[in-house]
Formats: C-alpha cells, sequence, structure tokens
C-alpha cells in the first residue's frame, strides 16, 4: 500500500544506498533499472563530489536529487559559482505529491547558503522549473549538412593559414584537452567548467554507458604549434545501392580557442571523403558552421531548444559579475516569490565594471527573477519580453535602453549535458 506522503522522508544518501539511489533513477528516467558492475564503478568515483538526496519510502528510494560545486562563465570571461542540478526524479508511483518541489526547495537553500552565485540545470522538459525562478539563458541548435549541395571546393587539403589538423587518440586529448577547454571557456557566456572526469568519460577511459563507440579525434595547431581546437567525431558507415558512400559524420565535441581553428576544423570535417552529410551536435544558436558554406542552405536546423537554465540567488552579485557592451543606468524591481534574492537594485554599467546596488528610487523595469536569468547570459530581448507582458515598463523606452546595455554581440552557449 502507497504511504501517505508525509511519510516520506527526504535526506542525504549514505554511499551504501548509492547503489538503491542510481536504480531510482534509472527508474525515473525509465532506463535499464540494472547498474552494470562497472557503471557503479564510474559513478562511485563521483560521490564525495556531488551532494546527493534521496525520498526514501521505506527502504525504497522513489525520488532522486543531485547537486554539485560548477563554474559556469558570465559575459566578459568570469568565472560564476553554481549550484549545478542533475538526476531529478520522482517515480512514477509517487509523483504529484509535492517531492520535487521538497527537493528543490531544500538544494536552493542550500546553496544560498553556501553563496553560490546561481543554480543551473538542463530541464527534460520545458513547464518544470521556471516556477522555482529558472529561467532558460541559453539555447542550443543542431545542423544537418548536406555536403554535395554545400559548393565547397572539392580540392580543400588543410588550412590555408599555417595552421596543421592532426587526428590523434584518446590520450592526446586527455592531454591537450583541459587546457584548452580552459582558454575557450573564459570566451563564450555560458561554457560550463570540466573536470578530469568528464574528460575520462567522454574519451572513454570511464564507462557508464553499456556501449561506448571510440570516435575519431582531431587536434588544430596554430602556426606557433599550439593546440587551439579541437573536434571529436564519429561516422557510421553507409553505402548507397550503387556502390556510394554516403556517410554521415555526428559531431560529439567541437572547441575552438580561436575563429581560425574553428573554421578549419569544420572545414576539415566537411572535406573528409566518403562523408556526405554532417550532423553538427548542439551548439551555439549563432555558430559559424551554416555561414562557412558557400551554399548556407545546404547546412538545415535540425533542433533548436532551450538549453542551459539558470536560476539567479544572488541579484547582486549575478549582475556585478558580468561585463556590458554599453554604459548606462537602469533601476530594476526583481520579485522572487521564493524570497531566495529579489527586491530593487540600480544597475551602472560602463567600461571599468558594473555596480548593482539596493535602491529605494522608482523602478524603470519590474520583472521575475526567472526573466531575469533569461537575460543574464545576453541572449534574450528585454523588448521582446515586454511585448509578452513579462516584463513591465515602469518608463516608457526602458525596455529597449536595457537591451543596449544586457545584450551581447555573440550568443552564449553551453555544450555540454550534465
Ligand atoms: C535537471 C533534471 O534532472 S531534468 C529531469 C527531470 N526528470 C524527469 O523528467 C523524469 C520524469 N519525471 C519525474 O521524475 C517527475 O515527474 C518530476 C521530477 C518532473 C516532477 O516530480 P513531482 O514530485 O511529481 O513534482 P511535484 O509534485 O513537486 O510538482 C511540483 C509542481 O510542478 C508541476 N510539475 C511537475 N512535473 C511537471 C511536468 N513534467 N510538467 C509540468 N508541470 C509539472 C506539478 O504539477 C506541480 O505544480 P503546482 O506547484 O502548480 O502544483
Amino acid at each position: 500500500m502507497t504511504s501517505a506522503r508525509f511519510d516520506i522522508d527526504i535526506r542525504p544518501i549514505t554511499q551504501a544506498e548509492h547503489p538503491e539511489w542510481l536504480r531510482a533513477v534509472k527508474t525515473g528516467f525509465l532506463q535499464n533499472p540494472v547498474i552494470s558492475e562497472e557503471e557503479l564503478a564510474a559513478r562511485s568515483e563521483r560521490f564525495e563530489v556531488c551532494r546527493y538526496l534521496g525520498a526514501f519510502d521505506g527502504d525504497r528510494c522513489v525520488a532522486t536529487f543531485r547537486s554539485f560545486d560548477q563554474e559556469v562563465t558570465a559575459v566578459g570571461g568570469g568565472l560564476i559559482s553554481a549550484d549545478a542540478i542533475s538526476s531529478v526524479t520522482v517515480t512514477a508511483t509517487h509523483r504529484r505529491r509535492g517531492l520535487l518541489t521538497r527537493m528543490m526547495n531544500q538544494d536552493l537553500a542550500a546553496a544560498k547558503e553556501r553563496g553560490d552565485t546561481v543554480a543551473t540545470l538542463i530541464a527534460a522538459e520545458y513547464p518544470i522549473y521556471g516556477r522555482y525562478g529558472f529561467g532558460p539563458a541559453t539555447q542550443s541548435v543542431e545542423w544537418t549538412v548536406d555536403i554535395p549541395r554545400a559548393g565547397l571546393d572539392p580540392r580543400w587539403s588543410g588550412p590555408g593559414d599555417g595552421g596543421r589538423i592532426d587526428i590523434v587518440d584518446a590520450e592526446d586529448v586527455r592531454k591537450f584537452g583541459p587546457e584548452l577547454h580552459e582558454r575557450v571557456r573564459r570566451l563564450i557566456p555560458g561554457v560550463i567548467d570540466r573536470d578530469d572526469w568528464w574528460w575520462r568519460l567522454n574519451t572513454g577511459a570511464v564507462r557508464v554507458e553499456p556501449k561506448w563507440k571510440e570516435p575519431f579525434y582531431a587536434l588544430y595547431r596554430g602556426a606557433d604549434g599550439e593546440v587551439e581546437g579541437l573536434v571529436v567525431y564519429e561516422v557510421d558507415d553507409k553505402w548507397g545501392d550503387a556502390k556510394q558512400p554516403q556517410d554521415t559524420a555526428t559531431v560529439r565535441d567541437l572547441i575552438a580557442a580561436t575563429p581560425a581553428a574553428e573554421r578549419a576544423l569544420w572545414s576539415f570535417l566537411c572535406s573528409i571523403d566518403w562523408v556526405t552529410g554532417i550532423k553538427s551536435g548542439s551548439r551555439a544558436p549563432d555558430d559559424l558552421l551554416p555561414l562557412l558554406l558557400p551554399d548556407a542552405r545546404a547546412a538545415r536546423v535540425t533542433s533548436a531548444v532551450d538549453w542551459l537554465w539558470v536560476r539567479i540567488l544572488d541579484v547582486v552579485r549575478a549582475l556585478e559579475s558580468r561585463t556590458y557592451e554599453g554604459t548606462g543606468s537602469l533601476v530594476l524591481e526583481v520579485a522572487d516569490r521564493a524570497g531566495l534574492t529579489g527586491g530593487r537594485f540600480r544597475l551602472e554599467t560602463s567600461a571599468q565594471g558594473a555596480s548593482c546596488t539596493p535602491t529605494t528610487e522608482s523602478a524603470e523595469l519590474t520583472l521575475d527573477v526567472a526573466d531575469l536569468a533569461r537575460l543574464w547570459l545576453g541572449d534574450e530581448s528585454v523588448v521582446r519580453l515586454a511585448a509578452l507582458g513579462r516584463v513591465q515598463e515602469e518608463r516608457a523606452g526602458a525596455a529597449l535602453s536595457a537591451d543596449a546595455l544586457l545584450r551581447t554581440s555573440r550568443r552564449p552557449w553551453c555544450p555540454d549535458m550534465f
């Protein structure tokens, strides 16, 4: 018989409960609930670095929640402390009794107390997290490229800028990837840090999936020999009826510290003999890829979705920790029904930096903390949110002047899943 909802105990799990907790995660995500020894060993390595909550009905874990320390890049390259949330599940037998709300409230309160500036997550479904003050702060776009239609020069034989591309093995990626990523992440708002476990997991040294397919890895080195780009891709092995190769290369990762490296790696992928299609994987909406092709229509958008969701836990720190392309000021009234942050603030921006201070002056814009999260990394337009009735203009023209401060010339991007 099902217990009454107030009987369900939510608490941090012990390591001995980790296998039962993992089984509950798999059940919630409708995956094979049996955990292999290999997966358990791999996930146990992370036990100390994560915070786990479990809801227990008797001995059975019926809801799961995990968070860990993360750094997310703000506009301008600052590394911001985030409470990254993942593995959120409530078993179907116990849904809609408030278990998610209880776990979320507990975790966000702890993150606030620790002093994290934001919380982050990647939402399985759009309608779940807005009620907790999260808003989508980056978008993810995937393209499929029809190479024969792209108008590329079939004689391409490598970057013409003094740089070179080399196919390497997983060990080289573990050697050069982390340092490259450290450079890249300071350049792009929305990028999150990758630890050693991430690199081992994504190069097959640690395995949580039953089947691992070794991909191809290639590094771009600039004229001075420095590693400036990495692409990881897999290729299917398809042939047409008339003995024509019809392979598709699917990108798992493509990061570059310079535009030259980025252009060279896309050109390389689009020129591999036998490859007639490219699946770009998750990219920023303003990725260079389509416009690198003489016929940009050869790149078709096959997915365009919200990606990194942000919950601002400290308005002052969040707004002061990013840079602004414009100089000006703005008085914002931020509503936060959970009472974690919010209030009225005066934001002043200039090339020297930004200040955000509580004020009693009249507000120029009123908005919810979830909508401030949409604006934080510069991806959303205040004018658009005002047209939707989500942002209220208390002074005519304030939305337009806010856009001049908050928006950015390139769009944020979070390449990773967590
Ligand atoms: C970061 C990540 O890990 S994303 C992965 C999220 N997990 C999944 O999608 C796995 C499958 N789904 C589930 O496990 C559960 O349905 C959850 C975790 C999404 C929700 O858990 P529940 O315990 O049922 O949520 P809870 O009862 O606390 O609901 C809180 C509110 O959210 C609403 N809600 C919950 N899930 C959804 C949903 N999928 N879509 C729309 N609204 C939802 C509830 O109706 C409720 O609304 P109210 O406050 O207006 O009454």
